[in-house]
C-alpha cells in the first residue's frame, strides 16, 4: 500500500477514538511503519494481490470519536465500511464521494449528527446503505441517482422533508419510519408497506394512519380536463398519423419515378468523402441496370425523424467516410442533411436473390429487441446491398478491450452486465428467428456497440452468415453460440481475438488442461480483486460454448440463463459481505 495512504488510514483510525485496550491487542496493527495489507491490520481486508484494502469493519469495539472521511477515502478503491454499533459522533462529511468505488456503507447504531451530504449520490456504485439509529438529520439528498441501491435504511433519525424519489422496485430492503418527513408518500412504493414509513407524524399516505386529505371537488374537475385533454390529443395524433402516411405514400410513389437509378449517378458532392477521381460516388450503381428503374431505399420504421421519407439519392449527396473494410464490404459513417450521424454497411458478394433478401430485412425488422440495433433502412439492387444503421458514438466492445484504454476501467461487474445483456439479446433472438433460420451470423467483440448512455446493443444481426471453416455440421445458431463465447473469453482474458477465435480458444483450452486456470484472466480483473470463482464459472460457461462438437454446445438461451444465475450469485456476495 502507498504510504500516504497508510498514513491516512493511520490518522482515521486516530480520529475513531480506538480505546487502548484496542491498540494493545497483539494483531492490532494500524501503524505507519507496517502495511495493512501484509500485514494484516485489524478488521481490514485486502484484495487478492493484496495491493490495496477492499474492506474495513469496526463494528461493536466501543469507538467514541468521529468518522474522517477525507482520510479514509484516500483509499480510492474501498469497497465496504462498516462502523456500526459504536459510540461515534459528528457529521459525514462530502468528502465521501472519494470513496468512489463504495458499496457497502453500514453506519448504524451510533450517534452521527448533521445531514447525509448530496455528494453520497455521486457513488454509482453503491448498493447498502444503512445509517439506522442515529441523530442525523436535515433532508434526504436526491437518493434516485444512486440506481442500484437494494437497501436504505435510515430508521429511528431525524430527518425532515419530503421523502425524495426512490426506484421501490428494484430495493429490497427500505425503511425510514421514525423521523420527521412530512408531505405524501408515493402511491407505489413496491413491496414496502406502512411499516416502512410509519412513526412520521407529518407523513401522509394511503396505508397510513392519516391518509392525505383529498381535494375531492377539485379532482373531479381535474379528472374531467385530463380526460377531455387526452381525447383531443388523441384526435389529433390519429390526424398526423393518417397525414404521415398518407405523405409517405406519395412520397413513395415519387421515389419510384424520380429516383429510378441509373448505371454510375454522378455524385453531386465533390468533397464526399466516397467520391472517387471519376467524381463518381461510391454508392453509385457499378452495374449495367441500364435505364432499369431499380428499387429504391426502404425505409423500415424508424424511431429517427430525418430517416423517415430520406432517399436513397439523399444518401448518395451526403459527406460520408470510410471507417471500416471488413470481410463482407465497407462502412460508411454518413451524416445526411438532417443532421443524425448513419452508417451504411455495402456488403460485397452476398449470394441472395432480391426477394430472399427483402424477405429477410423485413422479417428481422419484425423482431426487436432493445439491445439490438435496428436496420433503419435497406437498400437492394441485383449489384448492390446496403443496409443503414443509426452511428453509435461510444465505440465496440472491441475499441473498450483492445483500443488505447485497454480495458484499464472496464471492471468485472461491467464486463459481467455485457455478457448477460448480449446473451439474452441473443436468446431472444435466436428464439424469436429460429423458425426462419436467422442468426446473427457474425458475431463478435466488433459488432457489440455501446450506445450513448452506455447501453450495449448487439449490430448486424442475420447480415450475413459467415462460412467458418469449422461450420461442418453446425448450424447458424450453434455457430453464434461459439462465437459467444469467444466473446466470453475476450472479456475474461481481456486478449483479442484471432483466427476466428481458434487460436484464443486453443490457448484457453491447453492453460485450463494444465491446470493453470489463474493465468488465463486478464491482469485487470485479478488486480481488481474480482472473484476468482466466479471468474472460472465464467469461463466454464466459456468452455462450453466453444466446445468442438457443435452438437455439445449449449443454446444461447441456456447459456443466458447461466450467465444471469452468474450475476445474481455476484450480486448477492457483494450483499452478504460477510464483515
Ligand atoms: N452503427 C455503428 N456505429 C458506430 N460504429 C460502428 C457501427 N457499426 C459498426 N461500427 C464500427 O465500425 C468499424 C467497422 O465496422 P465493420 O462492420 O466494417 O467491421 P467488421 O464488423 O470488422 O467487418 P465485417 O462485419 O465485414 O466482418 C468497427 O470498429 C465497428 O465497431
Amino acid at each position: 500500500e502507498d504510504d500516504d495512504v497508510i498514513s491516512a488510514l493511520v490518522d482515521f483510525m486516530n480520529a475513531l477514538g480506538p480505546p487502548a485496550t484496542l491498540q494493545n491487542t497483539t494483531n492490532w496493527g494500524w501503524t505507519t511503519s507496517s502495511d495493512p495489507c501484509t500485514d494484516k491490520w485489524q478488521g481490514v481486508t485486502c484484495d487478492t494481490g493484496n495491493r490495496t484494502v477492499q474492506k474495513i469493519v469496526l463494528e461493536q469495539l466501543s469507538l467514541t470519536g468521529i468518522l474522517d472521511l477525507e482520510s479514509v477515502c484516500k483509499e480510492t478503491s474501498l469497497l465496504l465500511l462498516s462502523l456500526k454499533f459504536n459510540n461515534l459522533t459528528g457529521n459525514l462529511s462530502p468528502e465521501i464521494s472519494n470513496c468512489k468505488r463504495l458499496r457497502h456503507l453500514y453506519l448504524n447504531g451510533n450517534h452521527f449528527s448533521g445531514n447525509l451530504p448530496d455528494s453520497l449520490t455521486d457513488l454509482a456504485d453503491l448498493k447498502r446503505i444503512d445509517i439506522s439509529n442515529n441523530e442525523l438529520n436535515g433532508k434526504l439528498p436526491d437518493m434516485s441517482r444512486i440506481t442500484g441501491l437494494l437497501t436504505f435504511l435510515a430508521q429511528n433519525n431525524r430527518f425532515t422533508g419530503n421523502l425524495p424519489k426512490f426506484n421501490y422496485n428494484t430495493l429490497k430492503e427500505f425503511d425510514v419510519s421514525n423521523n420527521d418527513f412530512s408531505g405524501q408518500i408515493p402511491d407505489d412504493t413496491g413491496n414496502f408497506t406502512a411499516s416502512s414509513f410509519l412513526g412520521n407524524p407529518n407523513l401522509c399516505g394511503k396505508e397510513l394512519p392519516n391518509a392525505c386529505p383529498v381535494k375531492k371537488r377539485k379532482k373531479n374537475l381535474n379528472n374531467i380536463l385530463m380526460y377531455s385533454g387526452y381525447a383531443i390529443l388523441g384526435l389529433i395524433v390519429l390526424f398526423l398519423l393518417s397525414l404521415l402516411f398518407l405523405k409517405r405514400k406519395q412520397k413513395l410513389e415519387d421515389t419510384k419515378s424520380v429516383n429510378s437509378v441509373k448505371k454510375g449517378v454522378k455524385s453531386s458532392n465533390n468533397d464526399s468523402a466516397v467520391s472517387s477521381g471519376k467524381n463518381r460516388s461510391e454508392f453509385s450503381l457499378t452495374s449495367a441496370e441500364n435505364g432499369a428503374v431499380s428499387a429504391s431505399l426502404v425505409v423500415l420504421s424508424s424511431p429517427v425523424e430525418a430517416v423517415n421519407g430520406m432517399r436513397f439519392e439523399d444518401l448518395l449527396r451526403a459527406p460520408a467516410e470510410l471507417i471500416g473494410r471488413g470481410k463482407h464490404g465497407s462502412l460508411y459513417k454518413v451524416i445526411p442533411a438532417g443532421g443524425v450521424p448513419l452508417v451504411v454497411k455495402r456488403i460485397k458478394d452476398w449470394e441472395i436473390t432480391r426477394d430472399e433478401f427483402k424477405k429477410r430485412m423485413q422479417r428481422i425488422d419484425q423482431v426487436k429487441h432493445p439491445k439490438v440495433l435496428p436496420v433503419v433502412a435497406y437498400y437492394c439492387s441485383k449489384q448492390e446491398k446496403l443496409l443503414v444503421y443509426e452511428f453509435q458514438q461510444n465505440g465496440s466492445l472491441f475499441n473498450l478491450l483492445h483500443g488505447s484504454q485497454n480495458g484499464q476501467h472496464f471492471d468485472w461487474g461491467s464486463r459481467l452486465n455485457v455478457a448477460c445483456g448480449t446473451a439474452e439479446a441473443l436468446a431472444f433472438m435466436h428464439a424469436e428467428l429460429q423458425n426462419d433460420g436467422i442468426a446473427h451470423g457474425n458475431l463478435k467483440s466488433s459488432n457489440i456497440l455501446f450506445t450513448k448512455d452506455m447501453e450495449i446493443c448487439v449490430s448486424e444481426y442475420g447480415l450475413m452468415v459467415v462460412n467458418d471453416c469449422n461450420s461442418q455440421n453446425s448450424s447458424a445458431f450453434n455457430l453464434d453460440v461459439y462465437a459467444f463465447g469467444v466473446i466470453l473469453l475476450e472479456l475474461l482474458t481481456g486478449k483479442p481475438v484471432q483466427n476466428n477465435g481458434l487460436d484464443l480458444a486453443q490457448w484457453v483450452n491447453s492453460v485450463v488442461k494444465e491446470e493453470w486456470t489463474g493465468e488465463v484472466f486478464d491482469k485487470k480483473l485479478v488486480v481488481e480483486g474480482a472473484n476468482e470463482e466466479r471468474m472460472v464459472a465464467m469461463l466454464q460457461i466459456a468452455l462450453k460454448c466453444i466446445n468442438g462438437s457443435p452438437d455439445v454446445r449449449p443454446s444461447i438461451g441456456q447459456v443466458a440463463t447461466m450467465l444471469v444465475g452468474l450475476k445474481e450469485e455476484d450480486e448477492r456476495s457483494m450483499v452478504s459481505i460477510d464483515p
